[in-house]
């Protein structure tokens, strides 16, 4: 038996506790306990779940609901030219439903309902979703809205059913409440149940905190009452209103209820998340996995609180999946411009898929992994006689490719002092077709990076070429200078002269049969300059309408190397000029 006391005393020193010191951890001063109960999980009848192993193979239909959920969520509600812009965005990029408003509420909604049925501005093949509450007389006056629409109508009505809003907002129970949504059920089928074309839907809104067996009881008591068939499907849409637990809760709850509805043939199960845990995106992929057909959100995110599940996200990780999303973003900055306009909120530059940063990175790693990608699909362009638009996406770090949503390579790498040589080499060839030797690049991103911290803010390619200008091309005070240099053949034989001034000394001298790089070095050498070249390196470098060459230079100092450049229309005069920088410095 080991003494309580024992572990004082072991020749190593103490035993550790339980939790080691490194990873213990004190109550926070946070009440946490006060959201024990209400916001706490659901529990949900279903223990052999089989949305886990399933896959996302085709787009749900979606349902754009910002002229309506977007909209109540606007400190300025959007006025009739910002809603139509915001409709017929929708329409051009493809939606087939779109909730246009809640009519009853407004004489705008209520107005562009009208404006929906008395002009084309709606193609016959969308459906168009109105919202109403369960009381007879807005039930009656939504109605009203869709007189004379040709459009297929959708009439979507909605009462909140957890404990919560039944206790404090509506006073009712389970079976009043019940009572009083079949009764909105039965105005619904009285005013409008031989309109054709028209369908319903119906949300128990807070599905996501409502006992389970309870909604089940509503929904099936719903699809009952509409006499719900494969002709005319009723939608029941299950909204998480206030989202409140783990994405993993409500799939079980949308499976269950995609398990144990009635008629579930003549049923398009929705699904209508928000975002209050920032995990409207999961919750809604995973409902989908559990049998949801149909989805309710708005294009980036706005809506009430932190806003509805984003149908822009949703549609673009389909297609980073390989999966049609059936929906248009091929321009995904006009739409952000409408949509920005419309809501007259702004988009945050980290926004998935659309906002200003998503596609660039600063650091260097993630630019030498990205220039190699760019790279190599390059290479399997050309090697396969494909355009690289048709290739399959190998870039590292980038999850689509910008292309895709109609955007240029222009600011995927940008540079500061956390990024490396991969980013700095990448944009000067980019952008003035400079071709870095790699212990170059070396040597000018630690010139780059000291300036970067120097003043903490970015280098685009202009400030790039000006340093590099500044560190290999421009010697002050000069040295050496560059008089002239001429080069003649006669047959077999070259002469090559060349003239300097050197410390301020003019010099001339012809050599026989030697290059112009090497003329130059004798001539200096000969007035006790001495330039020993390691490498030497062409490329150009291309400004504005016309290109010049550019010569590279490693020579060496000492036990180390060091870089000079020329530039001149003339790859010859370029190399010398690159030698009397070189001898310059
Ligand atoms: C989750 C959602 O997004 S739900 C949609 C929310 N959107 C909006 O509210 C935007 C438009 N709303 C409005 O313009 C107004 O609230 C109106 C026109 C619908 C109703 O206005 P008012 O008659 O002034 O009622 P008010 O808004 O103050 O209160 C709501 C009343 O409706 C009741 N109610 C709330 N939801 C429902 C419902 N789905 N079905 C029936 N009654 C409801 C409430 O219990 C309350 O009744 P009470 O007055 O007897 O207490
Ligand atoms: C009533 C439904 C559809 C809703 O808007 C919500 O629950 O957020």
């Amino acid at each position: 038996m080991i003494h309580a006391d024992s572990r004082l005393s072991t020749p190593a020193g103490p035993l550790p506790s339980s939790a080691p010191s490194w990873n213990r951890q004190r109550h926070s001063q946070m009440p946490s306990h006060r959201y024990q109960d209400l916001y706490s999980r659901v529990d949900v009848p279903l223990l052999d779940r089989s949305w886990p192993s399933r896959r996302l193979t085709e787009a749900p239909l979606w349902v754009p609901v910002d002229l309506r959920d977007g909209n109540q969520a606007l400190a300025e509600p959007m006025d009739p030219e910002r809603k139509r812009a915001f409709f017929e965005l929708m329409v051009t990029m493809g939606y087939k439903e779109i909730e246009v408003g809640y009519p009853s509420a407004s004489q705008t909604d209520y107005d562009f309902v009208r404006l929906i049925a008395e002009t084309d501005i709606a193609p016959e093949d969308v459906t168009i979703v109105v919202f109403t509450p369960a009381r007879r007389d807005l039930i009656e006056r939504t109605v009203e809205s869709i007189r004379g629409i040709r459009n297929p109508v959708v009439i979507h009505l909605y009462t909140a059913t957890a404990p919560l809003w039944r206790e404090v907002v509506l006073g009712h129970d389970r079976d009043s409440l019940r009572a009083l949504i079949l009764a909105g059920g039965s105005d619904v089928l009285e005013f409008a149940g031989d309109l054709d074309g028209v369908r319903f839907e119906f949300s128990p809104e807070v599905f996501n905190l409502t006992e389970p067996d309870y909604a089940l009881e509503l929904c099936d008591a719903m699809t009952t009452l509409w006499d719900a068939s494969p002709d005319r499907p009723v939608i029941l849409n299950l909204p998480a209103t206030v989202e409140a637990a783990s994405p993993n809760v409500y799939a079980d709850q949308i499976e269950y209820m995609h398990r144990n509805l009635d008629r579930r043939e003549a049923v398009i199960l929705s699904v209508h998340p928000h975002n209050d845990r920032g995990t409207g995106i999961a919750c809604a992929e995973l409902a989908v996995l559990a049998g949801a057909q149909r989805v309710e959100g708005c294009i980036f995110g706005n809506g009430e609180r932190t806003g509805n599940v984003d149908l822009a996200t949703l549609a673009l990780n389909l297609h980073a999946q390989g999966v049609d999303p059936m929906i248009d973003f091929s321009d995904i900055d006009h739409i952000r411009r409408v949509v920005e306009h419309s809501n007259r909120i702004e988009i945050h530059p980290r926004h998935p898929y659309v906002g200003d940063l998503v596609h660039t990175a600063f650091s260097g790693t993630h630019q030498d992994a990205i220039k190699k990608g760019f790279a190599e699909h390059r290479a399997r362009a050309e090697a396969t006689g494909s355009r690289p638009e048709d290739l399959p996406w190998r870039v590292p770090y980038l999850p689509v490719d910008p292309a895709d949503l109609g955007r240029s390579y222009e600011a995927v790498i940008r540079v500061n002092s956390q990024s490396g040589k991969g980013g700095i080499a990448y944009l000067l060839e980019r952008d003035y077709g400079i071709e870095m030797p790699r212990r170059l690049q070396v040597d000018f991103s630690r010139r780059v990076q000291l300036q970067a911290d120097e003043t903490g803010r970015e280098l685009d390619a202009e400030a790039l070429l000006a340093a590099f200008e500044r560190s290999y091309l421009s010697a002050t005070p000069s040295r050496v200078e560059l008089l002239e240099v001429d080069v003649a053949t006669t047959g077999e034989t070259s002469r090559t002269t060349i003239g300097l001034r050197i410390d301020g000394d003019r010099h001339e001298a012809t050599f026989a049969d030697v290059g112009p790089v090497e003329a130059a070095t004798r001539l200096l050498a000969d007035h006790g300059v001495h330039v020993e070249i390691v490498s030497l390196h062409q490329t150009s470098l291309s400004a504005g309408s016309g290109a010049e060459a550019l010569t590279l230079l490693e020579i060496r100092r000492g036990a180390e190397t060091v870089w000079a450049a020329g530039r001149h229309r003339s790859v010859l005069e370029a190399s010398v000029r690159a030698v009397v920088n070189a001898a310059s410095r």
